[in-house]
């Protein structure tokens, strides 16, 4: 064969599917080799599709709330502040985001939201409207969208990092777990089975994003777990972990809960985002 062999479309698709099937790329080249290729050819080819298999941001799900990670970023002009990229998986889509609050944003809210925080409910399963329950023993409040300066500076922020319209995002949830409290794993969108659902619905639609942003740091425990993917996020205070579900689906992988908090508290304030417009 000459110096100028040219990989083929057919010969990339091909290197694509045996490194999504589980081939190492040392027996991947090897076997081009054996075929008659150049070695440096072969790694190249290889490299390539490996790069080629990477998630490519441009290609992610239209119709949800999504950072621009377009041009690798690594900082977020959250307009501002910058926030950092701390990790990025594709599925589920998950981001974990570093410094979206600062110290004083964090104890703000706290501090608004102590006084008026009661025992957590869930959207009931039976029944029309919402009810204790165990799976969930943290305490809660809602604030009502720009509820305060600080509020209003935070849900811009949300509105711009994840481009997402502001009037689409329900109102920012504060929870507050002390030691044994936690949140067992569940979807936040809105399971189509249960009662008082479709009156949810005529809301703004169904959720579609979720941005969990960590107000301190708990000693021990408290992580917000993915069990279908085994991965944990650390509540680290001013850190945020984003995910999204373009449909309200568990082949959406974002089963989630609040690991146990396990030595000192944690708190922090959740933004559901809707499909159309919160109302
Ligand atoms: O506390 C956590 O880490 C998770 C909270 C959560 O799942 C929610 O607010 O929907
Ligand atoms: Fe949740």
């Amino acid at each position: 064969m000459s110096t100028t062999q040219s990989v083929t479309p057919e010969l990339k698709k091909w290197l694509r599917e045996q490194l999504i099937a589980g081939q190492s790329s040392v027996d991947l080249v090897q076997s081009m080799v054996k075929a008659g290729w150049h070695q440096k050819v072969a790694l190249e080819a290889v490299a390539a599709a490996k790069l080629d298999n990477w998630f490519k941001p441009e290609e992610a799900t239209p119709g949800v709330p999504e950072p621009d990670l377009r041009r690798g970023g690594c900082v977020l002009d959250a307009g501002d502040r910058q926030v950092q990229v701390l990790m990025v998986v594709e599925r589920p889509r998950v981001v974990v985001l570093g410094g979206f609050l600062d110290d004083l944003e964090c104890d703000a809210l706290v501090e608004a939201a102590r006084p008026r925080m009661s025992r957590s409910e869930t959207v009931s399963e039976v029944q029309d409207g919402s009810e204790v329950n165990m799976a969930r023993t943290s305490r809660g409040m809602f604030f009502e969208r720009g509820a305060n300066d600080v509020v209003s500076r935070v849900e811009a922020r949300i509105a711009r990092v994840l481009n997402w319209p502001l009037e689409n995002g329900e109102g920012i949830q504060v929870l507050h777990y002390q030691p044994g409290a936690e949140y067992q794993p569940h979807y936040d969108y809105f399971d189509a089975r249960h009662a008082s659902t479709a009156s949810i619905l005529k809301r703004g639609g169904q959720r579609v994003g979720t941005l969990v942003m960590y107000l301190n740091t708990p000693l021990r425990g408290g992580a917000t777990t993915f069990p279908e993917s085994k991965m944990a996020v650390q509540p680290i205070k001013g850190n945020a972990v984003f995910f999204s579900y373009p449909t309200p689906d568990p082949s959406t992988l974002t089963l989630h809960g609040g690991a146990p908090v396990l030595e000192g508290e944690k708190w922090v304030a959740t933004k559901w985002m809707r499909q159309g417009r919160f109302a």
